[in-house]
Order: structure tokens, then C-alpha cells, then sequence
């Protein structure tokens, strides 16, 4: 398949199919200029779940989906043979929705460098033993012409690369597959299934909800992967989490860490330099995939084939010489089926050229720019300020009458020169002492890499802004500002510290501390006016007043980290990150306008508990079911959702309607709630609604 050809379909189908369909978060795109198609997602919705979900059809999904407007005019101009090539790529992405697919895509934030970027990731959702074959978590393999590797490059983005030495050539490794992540010690392994395709098969027993990981290689994330962040690199101490020594390393140590990744980039570009291939790690395919590609078999790659395949022997031997072995503390060198591999060099090398350059994947992009974890939510701020105004509600100590009815919450881009673009929250109250604004209200969200430590506030600080009162920072204040400012130069350490801050932020403990005096607080005109208001505030320990502390505001915010904030389903941590990725689909709604809600605090309290993490509530929006579950029986509808103009059809005339009594009809009705409609409507979902409808 023509690079370019498949590069566009990838972008296209992960796009409608993955970032429209079931995730929070956008993935990576390959071309630059990729536009969000202009498609209905509530009906390729109603195809796949009822083609493929209900019936385990792909086939007739890819005909009910070619009867759209949307496929039809794209495929309109194309010959036939990239035709088939498309329909095949959509299989692959339209296996993700059967039931037996055993996978599934996720989101992670271990692999997403210091901003602690969303990713995506595949995850298993069935138990499964070592030797099984993962057959519907493919990708295709496409080859680059020569030149057009120049232009992946300048893209920056995170694309898959492989080097063909039987072509002499790069090609790229695109599908579901290409969101498995690299451990060095894998569950899984790489195997060909034809001449254009790669699934996987087990190494290990893999748990359902474990992320499946297969080893790209020993130099991929720097010189014997010293920037790699896997979970086996991190229980051991190794890649990324390499302890540093203290004789040698300067006081800071992840600047050491820099360091060590810096020479090691030095030394790839110059063995990339000597070897003529522009990759970072040298993997022998046949080592990686069980066998080398056999450029003349032009079968398909489907899980059909796979037996019928010369390469399908792969599956079964050679498991144990395939599998790297565990990476230890101690064992440094190759393991041996790699030291041949290096000697060999024989057929292709996996790598990822953007991994290449980790600095140039902090640029914002357009189709990244929904899963960055650095930009200003506007329902993060929108919560915080709800939060916030909550509180200042509690605490105005002024007749009931005056007590503002409702708030308003403006949240505003706000375009910064030299910064990435972020949003700013104003509550606009109809108590005219209740105004204030609010940017940057968490430390772990409110952040970007480009902002430096002054800004980083504690969590859900308020910043009050008294009307007719400008107080100065001294110039005590400001040497100090600077003073810190200066410790500050390295971004990652920094944004890798408020992350972790997250999660002491949710101790109790920290609450009770006095926030820590940064610059920004300093620089913020919190007044005496607005605290005096304020009797049950604490005293001034710090320039910023921390709402955290007072009892009421403490007991909601305990209750929301304790209980709120947790997936029912699954159990993860519902925190304010994954919050915001959920809302995420509506930064690239709102990001060049100005967004206005109006919300009663105390509604956003009673009527919304957040329940579900943003993978369970769409597994149940796209599956019906919770997660992991997605068997659908025919005898329960889906909810769907209400596409305008849309109208079930009639049941057939010979069909005789049941008469149900009252109470009958009553208890189904429970029932049916009961399954579908677990929780209440939440904010989120509704955001959700609005963006789909968009979509
Ligand atoms: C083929 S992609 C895998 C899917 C990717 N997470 C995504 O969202 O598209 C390879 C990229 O994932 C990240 N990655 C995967 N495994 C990693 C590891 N062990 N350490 C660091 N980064 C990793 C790197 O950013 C790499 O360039």
C-alpha cells in the first residue's frame, strides 16, 4: 500500500472510528493538515453496534457505511484498488467494536513525557494466556518513497516507522496496532500475518484491563533506552527512572537525566550517521515479527488468513526466543537474540521517528491539541470555579437575599504571545462583591510547560480581585519572584513535580498546609476587603486565600476526592486530569470563542456525581454495558443516540403486541433504567451529547 494513501486513510478512519467514536482524547495524526471529517458520528454509531457489535459483521457494517454520503463522495474519485485498501483499513478499526476483539484503545499518561500528555494505549479486555493470538489488533504496513521521509519529519507528529532492508527502505505501521506501547519486558509480541500486516500474540498470561506492550527495540528511546518510561523500566530502576548518582549528578537530577539523554542523542546521530539508517533501534523483523515479510504474497491480512499463511507459523514456534527477556538491574547487555539480531540487520527496524526529538512533540498541534494535558479545560475551570463560588457562597455571611441565584461562568481563550493559548474562568454573580476571576485554578492543569514555577498555585486557590484596590507586589516580593524563577529552567522536572503534586494534593494533610508563597500569589491583588468579608477564613498563613481549608468547603472537597471521584466501574481515580480530558472535545469547540454557562453552584453539587471515568462512560454510551462487557443480545436495544429525523422503524403487522399490566410495564420500565441508564445525567455527558451532535 502507497504510504502517503494509507497515512491519509489512518488519519481519517482512527479519527472516525476512535476519536469520534469511543475516545476522550484525540490520537496522534499523521498528516499535518488532517481536518476532522464531516461526518455523522451517531450514525456510524448505529452501524457498528448494529452491524458489528450485534452481529459480529464487518462486512455488513463496511456496506451499511458505504451507503453514507461521507464514504461514497470520498471513495467517489478513487480507483478501485485503493478503494479495497480503504475498505480493508476499516475493517481494521471496525474489529475494535466486535465483541470477541479482545482489546480495546485507552488513554495513558506514562508514556506522555514530562506534560504528562495523554496517549493512547491498547488495553486487553479478556483474560488472556501466553501463546494466544491477539487477530483483530492489527496494523498495515505501508512503504515510503524515498523523500517522503523528509516530510514525516517536518510533521512532528507520532507516527510509526519500520525499516524494510529487503527494500532498503522505510514504510510505516499504521491501524490499531500502532497504539501498542514499548516495555522492555512485553506481554506481547509482534507477528506478520501477511504481507502487509502485523498482529500479536501473547507472551504471558495478560490480565483483562492490562496494557498490551511489545519491545520496539533496545535503542528506541535513546542510547540502550534511557528515556524509556515502561512499567518493567520503572519496578526496576532503569530508562527513565535510572537512579542517578549523587557524586556525579548535579543537585538537580533530572538534569542530569537530560544530560545523559543528550549524549546519548549524540551518539545515535552519529551510529545513525555510520549505519545510513535513519533509525534509532536496529530489530531484526524476524525477530520481531516471526518471520520476514514475503513481498510476493499478496494475501489479506485478515484473522481468516492467518492459518492459511506461510507466516502463520509464526504464531506457534519460537515464542520463548522471540520474547526479550525480562530487563534486570544487572543485565545491561543485549539479550542474545538481539546481539544477532545487530550482527544480522538483516530485514527491517521498528523505531518511531518522532520519538527521535522528545522536544518537538511538546508543540502544540491542531490534532493533538484535544488529549494535551496543558491546556485550560473550560469545564476544568468551569468545576473549579463552581467550587470556588460554592464556597464564597457559604462564607458571604450576607442575608439570604442577597445571596447570588445564580452564577455565571465565563470562560475565555486567552492567547498569550509567546505561550500556548489557555483558558481563563470569571464568576460573574448577581452579588456584586462575589465577582473574581480565576485562571490557573489547579496546579496539576493549569499549568503549560512554557509557564514557569512562579504560576504553580495550590489546589483551587481563589484569587479575588476586590474592585478599586491594585495592590503591588514589594520589591522584596519581586527578588524573590525572581529568585525562584530562575531555579525554574528546566520545564520538565518542573511539570513532572506538579504532577506528582496532584496526588498530594489530595491528601488531607496537604490541605491544611499554608499554600506556599509564589510569585503569581504574590503578584495577585488578594485584599484584606475580600477576606474581612470572609469570617471563617483562615488566617493570612499566605498571600492566596485557600478555600480548601474552611470546613464546609473541606467537607465537599473531601467527599468529591473520597467518593465522587472515583470510577464506579472500574475503580480509577476519577481526578481532575482525566476531567478535563473528558471535556476535552470541547476545548476544539470553544477554543476561538467565548463560552458562557450559567449554573446554579448548588444544582452542581446535588444534581451532578460524577460516577464513571471517561473510558467507562463511553464503553457504556458505545457498548450498552459496562466495562469490560460489550456481548450485546439482540433482545435488548442499545441506547441510542436520538438522531434527529430518525424514527424506529414499525414492527411488522403479524407481530401481535403483548398486552403488559400496569405494574408490569412498570417494573420493565425500572429495569431498563436500571441497566441503560445508570447514573444520572452528568455534566460531562452532556457536554458529550453536544459535541457528538457536533460531530
Ligand atoms: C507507536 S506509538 C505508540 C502509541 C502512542 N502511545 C500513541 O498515542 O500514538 C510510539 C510512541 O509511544 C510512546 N511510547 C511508547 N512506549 C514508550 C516507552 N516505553 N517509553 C516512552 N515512550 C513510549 C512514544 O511517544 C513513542 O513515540
Amino acid at each position: 500500500m502507497d504510504f502517503c494513501l494509507l497515512s491519509k486513510f489512518d488519519d481519517l478512519l482512527s479519527d472516525i472510528f476512535l476519536d469520534s467514536q469511543f475516545l476522550w482524547f484525540d490520537t496522534a495524526k499523521l498528516n499535518g493538515d488532517h481536518r476532522r471529517p464531516r461526518i455523522r458520528s451517531d450514525k456510524v454509531l448505529k452501524v457498528i453496534q448494529d452491524q458489528v457489535l450485534t452481529t459480529g459483521k464487518t462486512e455488513t457494517a463496511v456496506k451499511e457505511l458505504l451507503k453514507m454520503d461521507y464514504f461514497r463522495h470520498f471513495l467517489s474519485s478513487k480507483p478501485s484498488r485503493h478503494q479495497q485498501e480503504f475498505l480493508q483499513h476499516m475493517k481494521r478499526y471496525l474489529n475494535l467494536y466486535l465483541p470477541s476483539a479482545g482489546f480495546e484503545i485507552a488513554d495513558t499518561r506514562r508514556y506522555g513525557g514530562a506534560g504528562r500528555r495523554v496517549e493512547a494505549c491498547v488495553i486487553v479486555t479478556k483474560d488472556c494466556s501466553a501463546g494466544d493470538p491477539l487477530p483483530f489488533c492489527t496494523g498495515a504496513i505501508a512503504h515510503l518513497a524515498p523523500g517522503q521521509e523528509k516530510d514525516l519529519q517536518k510533521g512532528n507528529h507520532d507516527i510509526s516507522v519500520l525499516w524494510s532492508s529487503t527494500r532498503q527502505s522505510n514504510c510505516l505501521f499504521l491501524g490499531p496496532a500502532r497504539f501498542v506501547n514499548h516495555d522492555c519486558d512485553p506481554n506481547a509480541k509482534f507477528v506478520a500475518v501477511g504481507p502487509n500486516s502485523v498482529s500479536f500474540q501473547a507472551l504471558k498470561n495478560i490480565k483483562c484491563g492490562d496494557e498490551l506492550t511489545a519491545f520496539y527495540g533496545r535503542h528506541y528511546f535513546g542510547e540502550n533506552n534511557c528515556d524509556c518510561r515502561c512499567g518493567t523500566c520503572e519496578e526496576n530502576q532503569q530508562g527513565f527512572f535510572t537512579p542517578q548518582d549523587p557524586a556525579l549528578s548535579p543537585p538537580v537530577q533530572s538534569n542530569a537525566r537530560k544530560r545523559k539523554h543528550s549524549a546519548g542523542a549524540a551518539e545515535l546521530k552519529r551510529h545513525r550517521k555510520r549505519s545510513s539508517m535513519p533509525c534509532v533501534g536496529q530489530i531484526d523483523l524476524e525477530q520481531l515479527i516471526g518471520s520476514p515479510m514475503n513481498e510476493t504474497d499478496e494475501g489479506g491480512d485478515m484473522p481468516a488468513k492467518m492459518t492459511g499463511s506461510p507466516l502463520a507459523k509464526s504464531f506457534q514456534p519460537r515464542l520463548s526466543s522471540s520474547a526479550p527477556p525480562p530487563a534486570t538491574k544487572q543485565d545491561s547487555s543485549p539479550p542474545p537474540h538481539l546481539q544477532e539480531e545487530e550482527e544480522r540487520r538483516q530485514v527491517m527496524s521498528i523505531h518511531f521517528l518522532c520519538n527521535d526529538d522528545n522536544d518537538t512533540k511538546q508543540q502544540p498541534d491542531s490534532a493533538s491539541s484535544r488529549s494535551s494535558s496543558i491546556s485550560h479545560s473550560p469545564l476544568d475551570l468551569l468545576c473549579d470555579a463552581v467550587l470556588d463560588a460554592e464556597y464564597l457562597h457559604f462564607n458571604a455571611k450576607q442575608e439570604p437575599q442577597d445571596a447570588p441565584a445564580a452564577l455565571t461562568v465565563v470562560v475565555q481563550p486567552v492567547h498569550p504571545p509567546n505561550h500556548p493559548p489557555h483558558f481563563t474562568a470569571a464568576i460573574k454573580t448577581d452579588v456584586d462583591r462575589t465577582t473574581f476571576s480565576l485562571d490557573h485554578p489547579d496546579s496539576a492543569v493549569g499549568l503549560s510547560p512554557l509557564l514557569d514555577r512562579s504560576l504553580s498555585h495550590p489546589p483551587l486557590a481563589i484569587k479575588r480581585e476586590p474592585s478599586g484596590h491594585n495592590h503591588k507586589p514589594s520589591q522584596k516580593h519581586k527578588a524573590a519572584a525572581k529568585a525562584k524563577a530562575a531555579q525554574s529552567s528546566n520545564d520538565d522536572d518542573f511539570l513532572d513535580d506538579v504532577s506528582d503534586l496532584s496526588s498530594v494534593c489530595s491528601s488531607e494533610d496537604d490541605e491544611e498546609k499554608p499554600a506556599p508563597a509564589s510569585p503569581d500569589d504574590l503578584t495577585d491583588p488578594l485584599s484584606s476587603s475580600t477576606s474581612d468579608s470572609l469570617e471563617d477564613q483562615p488566617p493570612k498563613a499566605s498571600p492566596t486565600t485557600r478555600a480548601s481549608s474552611h470546613p464546609q468547603y473541606k467537607r465537599v472537597l473531601e467527599a468529591t476526592l473520597d467518593d465522587a471521584l472515583r470510577c464506579t466501574i472500574c475503580e480509577r481515580p476519577l481526578k481532575d486530569d482525566q476531567v478535563t480530558d473528558t471535556s476535552a472535545a470541547a476545548d476544539v469547540q470553544v477554543a476561538n470563542e467565548l463560552a458562557t454557562w450559567t449554573w446554579s453552584p448548588s444544582a452542581a453539587f446535588t444534581d451532578w456525581n460524577p460516577q464513571r471515568c471517561p473510558r467507562c462512560e463511553r464503553h457504556v454510551r458505545v457498548f450498552g454495558q459496562e466495562w469490560p462487557n460489550r456481548k450485546i443480545h439482540a433482545s435488548f436495544p442499545l441506547r441510542q443516540p436520538s438522531i434527529p429525523g430518525h424514527r424506529a422503524s414499525p414492527p411488522p403487522a403479524s407481530a401481535k403486541p403483548k398486552r403488559r399490566s400496569r405494574k408490569q410495564q412498570h417494573l420493565r420500565k425500572a429495569s431498563f433504567t436500571k441497566t441503560f441508564l445508570r447514573s444520572p445525567p452528568t455534566p460531562t455527558s452532556e457536554i458529550f451529547d453536544g459535541v457528538d451532535s457536533v460531530f
